[in-house]
C-alpha cells in the first residue's frame, strides 16, 4: 500500500470509528443520565479508551495526582490533531467539560456526543459572543463545582512546538478565581504527520502539571499568567519530545 492510500484508510477508519462509537454511545448516554450532562464524560470516556489498541498508539501518563485539586480548575493542554481526542480521554478528570468550536456539534452522532457530553461550544468567528459564553462559564464552573478544559493555542497545531497562546481560557481562570492545571503532550511529529502522510503506531508522553493559583489576581495579570504557562509548557513539550530547545529549526 502506498503512504498516502494507507493514511486515508487509518484516518477514514479512525472517523468511522468515532461516528460508530458515538451512535452507540450515546444511546447508553441517554439511558443512564438521560440528556446533556457532564456526567455522560465517564462513558464516553470508557469507549474512547479502547480506541487506541485499534492505532497501536501507547501512553504514558505522569502527574495524574495534580489533577487532584478541591474544587474547580481551569486545564489547558497542546493540540495536535483529531487524535488528541484520545489522549484527552485518557487522562480526563471527572467533572470537566471541554471548550470547542461551534462547528463540531454538526459532525453527526460525534457531534451529538459532544452535546451530551456538556462540551461547551464557542463561535471563534465572534470574539464578543465567544467572551461572553466563557464569562457564563466562569460562573457556572464555580457553581456547578466543574473543571473546564482548554486547548489554548485555539487550534489543531501538528509543527512540534506551540502556537501562541489566546487569552480566553486565562480570562476564564481569573474570572473563576480557579487554577490552571497545564498538560502536555508530546509531539506526534514521529509517527503521525498529515503532510507526508505518515501515520503509524506510537508512543504519547503525558505529563500533568502542578496547579498554578490564581486567587487575588485580577485581568491586569492575564498576560502574565498566559505567559508563564505558555513558557512551562513550551520548556515541557520539548523535553517529552527529546529535542530541548531547537524544534523551531527541526519541525
Ligand atoms: C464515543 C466516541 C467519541 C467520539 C468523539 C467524542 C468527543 C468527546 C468530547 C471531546 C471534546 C473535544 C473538544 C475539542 C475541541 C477543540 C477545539 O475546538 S479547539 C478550538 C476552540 N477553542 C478555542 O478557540 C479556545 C481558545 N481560544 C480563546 O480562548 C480565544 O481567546 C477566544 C475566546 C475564542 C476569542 O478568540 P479571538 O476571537 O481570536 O480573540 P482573541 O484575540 O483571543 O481576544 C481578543 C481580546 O479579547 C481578550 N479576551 C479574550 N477573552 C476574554 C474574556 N473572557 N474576557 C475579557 N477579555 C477577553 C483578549 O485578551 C484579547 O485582548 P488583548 O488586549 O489582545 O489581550
Ligand atoms: C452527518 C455529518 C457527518 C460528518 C462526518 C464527520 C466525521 C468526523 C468523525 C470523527 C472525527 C473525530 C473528531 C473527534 C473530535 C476532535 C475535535 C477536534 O480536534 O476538532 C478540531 C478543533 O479542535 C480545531 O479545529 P481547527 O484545527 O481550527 O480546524
Amino acid at each position: 500500500l502506498s503512504p498516502t492510500v494507507n493514511f486515508a484508510l487509518r484516518i477514514s477508519f479512525y472517523c468511522a470509528l468515532c461516528l460508530v462509537v458515538s451512535a452507540l454511545a450515546a444511546v447508553a448516554c441517554l439511558l443512564v443520565n438521560g440528556g446533556r450532562t457532564v456526567k455522560n464524560m465517564r462513558i464516553i470516556k470508557a469507549f474512547v479508551k479502547t480506541f487506541k489498541y485499534f492505532f497501536g498508539l501507547r501512553f504514558e501518563v505522569k502527574g495524574l495526582e495534580n489533577f487532584k485539586v478541591e474544587g474547580p480548575a481551569l486545564i489547558v493542554s497542546n493540540h495536535q490533531s483529531i487524535l488528541d481526542m484520545m489522549g484527552l480521554m485518557e487522562v480526563l478528570p471527572d467533572n470537566c467539560v471541554q471548550v470547542g468550536k461551534k462547528e463540531l456539534m454538526y459532525m453527526g452522532s460525534v457531534g451529538l456526543i459532544m452535546y451530551l457530553g456538556g462540551v461547551i461550544f464557542i463561535n471563534r468567528k465572534s470574539t464578543s459572543s465567544a467572551k461572553m459564553v466563557m464569562s457564563e462559564v466562569a460562573k457556572t464552573m464555580v457553581t456547578e463545582n466543574t473543571k473546564v478544559w482548554v486547548y489554548p493555542e485555539g487550534t489543531r497545531n501538528c509543527t512540534g512546538d506551540l502556537l501562541p497562546f489566546k487569552k480566553g481560557a486565562f480570562h476564564l481562570a481569573v474570572q473563576a478565581q480557579v487554577p490552571v492545571i497545564p498538560v502536555v503532550y508530546s509531539s506526534f511529529t514521529t509517527f503521525y504527520n498529515p503532510k507526508t502522510k505518515l501515520f503509524t503506531s506510537g508512543k504519547i508522553k503525558v505529563e500533568i502539571l502542578p496547579p498554578i493559583e490564581t486567587k487575588g489576581l485580577t485581568s491586569d495579570d492575564v498576560t502574565d499568567l498566559s505567559d508563564r504557562c505558555f513558557s512551562t509548557m513550551r520548556e515541557t513539550l520539548f523535553r517529552l519530545s527529546g529535542h530541548p530547545g531547537e524544534a523551531k529549526d527541526s519541525s
